[in-house]
């Protein structure tokens, strides 16, 4: 990548938000996670505002599996006994926020982690699963119902990295586990973001996965929700997301490797881009990484 490269990128989100979801499967090693950590710094040094929400699946499995509690999924999202949901909310608040946390601080006073229950920043009401038509009780798994984002954009004004966990309040005082590719989305379009990036363990969206992986590399609303039938487990949250935050007037949202180092500034400041990237319906001539 040339520098010079880099310039329309700059001058086109300078001061423009962009929410980043971070997930479990994508920060499978130290380095992975101290060269997220260097690209969101940089992206504030670069005058952008990034926010960073967190998964942590396979970390919150592992300390289930610890505590001898069995993990069990339905439709992708984690069946939530409350027993459970303490450990959700340890681990995510308690470890994986407060290690991201760290990691982009060695560059500076930038981050402040929270969760979605402080400041009232995410209220929720339970969510059910679907399976065959029928609704499915998965405990204490909640839907984003309204965000409060004063506290997130004091925070941006400031100059400060939210670091966000996707834990929330319900709207009937309990807390609610939250899948973090939903509560990106919700949060992105809540703060009016230029970008939704989801960085997870494959390249992106692949056509005709299991049986190919062709990655698709860029495709509008309506193509996506026409797919969107035929999408597995972990991909089902994240394009559903992708979708309605375009949808909700985000300027495009994608999906990369994030086991790629340094995969975030090669899609936001060189023109292929990397990964898929859907944009809104009346943006047809979109390429590479410009939106
Ligand atoms: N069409 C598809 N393209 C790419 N990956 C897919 C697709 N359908 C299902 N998947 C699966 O979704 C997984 C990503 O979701 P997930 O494991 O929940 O990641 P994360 O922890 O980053 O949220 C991939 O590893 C892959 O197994
Ligand atoms: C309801 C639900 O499934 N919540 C997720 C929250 C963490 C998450 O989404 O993490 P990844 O992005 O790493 O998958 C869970 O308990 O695993």
């Amino acid at each position: 990548m040339t520098l010079i490269e880099a310039l329309p990128w700059l001058e086109r989100f300078h001061g423009k938000t962009v929410v980043i979801k971070f997930g479990g499967n994508a920060m499978v090693d130290d380095g992975l996670k101290s060269a997220f950590a260097q690209d969101v710094v940089f992206l504030r040094y670069a005058g952008l505002h990034p926010v960073v929400v967190h998964g942590g699946g396979p970390q919150i499995s592992a300390q289930l599996d610890r505590l001898g509690l069995e993990s069990s999924f339905t439709n992708g999202l984690r069946v939530t006994t409350p027993e459970t949901m303490d450990v959700v909310r340890m681990v995510l608040a308690g470890q994986v926020q407060r290690e991201l946390v760290g990691l982009l601080n060695e560059h500076g006073p930038f981050a402040v982690g929270m969760t979605g229950e402080d400041a009232h920043t995410m209220t929720a009401v339970k969510r059910y699963a679907v399976v065959d038509g029928e609704q499915v009780d998965i405990g204490l798994v909640g839907d984003i119902v309204n965000i409060e984002a004063g506290a997130v954009k004091a925070m941006i004004a400031d100059g400060r990295i939210p670091v966000i966990s996707s834990i929330a309040r319900g709207t009937d005082g309990h807390v609610y586990n939250i899948n973090a590719d939903t509560a990106a989305s919700a949060l992105a379009v809540a703060l009016g973001a230029e970008m939704l990036v989801v960085l997870t363990d494959v390249e992106g969206l692949y056509k005709d996965w299991p049986e190919s992986d062709d990655v698709i590399s860029q495709l509008s609303a309506s193509e996506l929700e026409e797919l969107l039938p035929e999408l597995a487990s972990g991909m089902l949250p994240k394009m559903e997301g992708c979708l309605r935050a375009v949808r909700s007037g985000v300027g495009t949202a994608r999906v990369l490797d994030g086991r790629v180092q340094h995969s975030l500034l090669l899609e936001i400041f060189t023109d292929e881009g990397i990964g898929t990237m859907v944009v809104p319906d009346d943006e047809t001539t979109v390429t590479g990484g410009l939106a």
